[in-house]
């Protein structure tokens, strides 16, 4: 038997159509966005992949994103699971700064260490910074000494693959069809993870805004089709070929 998970990125955000690095600052979906994560609904009614369950982010463009899917397709009413080790990338003291701006002042090699690189960390965001998360209460479980002030994709690897395999893969090995509503990095660990892509390759993977992405997974939770399958393929191409592109004005 195979089990069905589905990775929903956010639709865009508002922070996403100005071009700034987000992570965990918590900006909502703007129109555009709304729009995607409604289209999400009917590409999940077209296939009847109807989710039994969700695990979204504690970031409201994922929770936004689930809701306006799940609703469009009559699952509003589905158990919900939120988890921090879900949302995005912190993005440090890189958070709020335009991406086309920095790759200016920085110069390509630098931007693309920072935003694409396995393990190179963006500088620390201060916790008393205008964009910094730190003393918000939603992260007061985590213990200090491990709350985020800059992540690379290695840090976020670390800490979702851990909620991947207990929390997620319970809810798989019981049958159910599960979606993920999450962010472009923390679906880049996911992704890497399922389909064991190598630290160099991962760079080249980016993942578009608002388009299911299907994985059928064996009794390993391994992939039945490598990268799985978009429901709107091209989309999801033209999509992720923009995500690529930020940098450029
Ligand atoms: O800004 C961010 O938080 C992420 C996702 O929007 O950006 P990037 O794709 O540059 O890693």
């Amino acid at each position: 038997m195979t089990a069905k998970l589905i990775l929903l990125r956010h639709g865009e955000s508002e922070w996403n159509s100005k071009n700034l690095f987000t992570g965990w600052v918590d900006v909502d979906l703007n129109e555009k966005g709304e729009g995607e994560a409604r289209h999400a609904a009917d590409l999940l009614k077209e296939e009847n992949l109807l989710p039994d369950v969700v695990h979204t982010s504690l970031l409201r463009r994922a929770i936004h994103t689930a809701y306006l899917a799940l609703d469009g397709c009559d699952r509003h009413w589905i158990p919900v699971r939120r988890s921090w080790r879900l949302n995005e990338r912190h993005y440090g003291a890189l958070q709020g700064l335009n991406k086309a701006e920095t790759k200016e002042k920085y110069g390509n090699d630098q931007f693309m260490a920072w935003r694409r690189s396995y393990d190179v960390r963006p500088p620390d965001l201060e916790h008393d910074g205008e964009y910094s998360q730190f003393n918000d209460p939603r992260y007061a479980d985590i213990p200090e000494a491990e709350r985020p002030v800059a992540e690379c994709l290695k840090d976020v690897v670390a800490r979702m693959v851990p909620y991947f395999t207990s929390d997620i893969a319970a809810d798989l090995a019981a049958g159910k069809t599960v979606l993920v509503a999450a962010h472009g990095n923390s679906l880049r660990a996911l992704v890497k993870h399922l389909d064991e892509i190598s630290d160099e390759d991962i760079a080249g993977l980016n993942i578009p805004t608002g388009i299911p992405l299907l994985y059928e997974l064996d009794d390993d939770l391994k992939p039945v089709t490598k990268g799985g399958r978009y429901l709107d393929p091209e989309a999801a191409a033209a999509g992720a070929k923009a995500v690529a592109n930020q940098g450029s004005k």
